[in-house]
């Protein structure tokens, strides 16, 4: 044990810089998995120039919970850790309870790694979790970017979240904690059946004589990842040649876009729409096939609350007027996510879509080269019934909208790293 020991901090540890002093958040369930993750952290911290303090969030979803927040607070205590214990109660009984509580467990991480100055926060998905998750996305059918895994880093928000533990089996880490005679926390709903998750790892199991390792679907998994990022140079690459921002609408060549590899063409269009619509996941698949139909067929559609609008030269995503048409705000808060309304208000005045009544108040939209369909979507301020502005349609007056995703963020978020 002593040198696989040695080489796993090793492993650990090149997941951080060893520059200048810096703090590390450790997400700690209480699981062999996490607390492996805390134990070889504290190894590490005494080599390196890095803080640690832990975090367990306490989802109030089973009896033993608090219990398990407060074992694992003494177990940090043991390794001279801080600990805090963050707690979930706002779950309103409504949809999946897995997804909003993973949801809100990464908010509440990032949260609290804010406010203690922590820009990485170490989670403990191990080499099963990815095989796993790989599993299960094949289940699905997913391409390369689903079939790429969990990736080590990955930013939310201010914070990143780094996974150390991917290349790491589950049962390497146990008898980590094992030799080091460390009791960690068994969660029942690990062995549940009616949890898709401990399913497949059942059927791991059966695969593995078959040659079908955590280890090799991991390094699937890295290969994939290495294919989905050149897809992303790519796809990055075309589309600054043939695509543009025009406000908040992205536009195509069409002919441009008609030379694109179908895949790249698919990759293109699905950021368009997310970018526009500031959605977090994109449309399905399906849905994104045919559009790219409609796209060929030159009828457009409406998708992912935007409009793909085909006319003789270009392609032009944008809003659509009915998914905004009730998104109502005051000029000092975001208007659909995206815009930011300055200008001479008085308190009271409003945003929201301009709408055909609000456009035919514009004299001189048709100069501005932007379609009806894609002007009537654009944010206005308004005082009662009283249009004040509408900066995209030629009627500033003395108003600016100002774009919170610019063109960068289009175009870089089609980079996969
Ligand atoms: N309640 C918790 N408190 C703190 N950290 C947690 C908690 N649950 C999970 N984690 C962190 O997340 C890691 C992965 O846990 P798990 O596989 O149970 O989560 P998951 O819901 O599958 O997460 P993901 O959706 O990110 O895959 C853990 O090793 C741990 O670092």
């Amino acid at each position: 044990m002593r040198r696989s020991q040695t080489l796993f901090r090793q492993a650990v540890a090149a997941h951080f810089s060893p520059g200048p002093e810096h703090k590390i958040g450790v997400a700690v369930s209480g699981g062999g998995d996490s607390l492996a993750l805390l134990h070889i952290l504290a190894e590490v911290a005494a080599e390196m120039p890095l803080t640690l303090r832990a975090v367990t969030v306490d989802h109030g979803l089973r009896p033993d919970s608090a219990d398990e927040a407060q074992t694992v607070s003494r177990l940090a205590a043991e390794l001279g850790i801080a600990h805090d214990t963050l707690t979930w109660k706002t779950w309103d009984g409504t949809g999946n309870l897995s997804a909003q509580a993973r949801r809100a467990r990464y908010d509440l991480l990032s949260g609290w790694a804010l406010r203690h100055s922590i820009d990485q926060v170490a989670l403990g998905h191990t080499a099963d979790d990815q095989a796993e998750t790989f599993l299960m996305r094949l289940a699905r059918a997913s391409g390369a970017d689903g079939l790429s895994g969990m990736p080590v880093r990955r930013s939310h928000g201010h914070v990143t979240f780094v996974r150390p533990l991917l290349d790491q089996t589950r049962a390497f880490l146990r008898s980590y904690l094992t030799a080091k005679g460390v009791v960690w926390i068994d969660d029942p709903t690990n062995e549940d059946p009616r949890y898709e998750r401990v399913r497949i790892r059942k059927a791991l199991d059966q695969l593995r004589p078959l040659g079908l390792t955590p280890q090799v679907i991991c390094e699937t998994t890295k290969n994939l990842a290495a294919a989905r990022s050149t897809l992303g140079w790519y796809a990055c690459a075309e589309a600054r040649q043939h695509g543009r921002i025009d406000a908040g609408d992205v536009v195509f060549s069409r002919a441009g876009f008609a030379t694109l590899q179908p895949e790249i063409a698919r990759r293109l269009l699905q950021q368009a729409l997310v970018w526009v619509a500031g959605t977090e996941y994109p449309p399905r698949r399906r849905a994104i096939a045919l559009a790219l139909q409609a796209i060929r067929a030159g009828t457009g559609m409406t998708l992912n609350g935007c409009k793909v609008a085909v006319t003789g030269q270009s392609i032009r995503v944008f809003r659509e007027y009915s998914a905004v048409q009730a998104v109502v705000t005051s000029p000092e808060n975001l208007w659909d996510g995206r815009w930011s309304l300055t200008g001479p208000g008085q308190p009271g005045d409003k945003v929201r879509a301009l709408g055909t009544d609000g456009l035919s108040q514009c004299p001189g939209w048709r100069e501005v080269g932007r379609p009806h369909g894609s002007l009537v979507g654009y944010p206005s301020v308004w005082r009662g019934d009283t249009l004040l502005s509408a900066p995209h349609a030629d009627f500033g007056q003395g108003w600016a909208a100002t774009l919170l995703r610019d063109s960068d963020v289009f175009f870089d978020a089609l980079l996969v790293h």
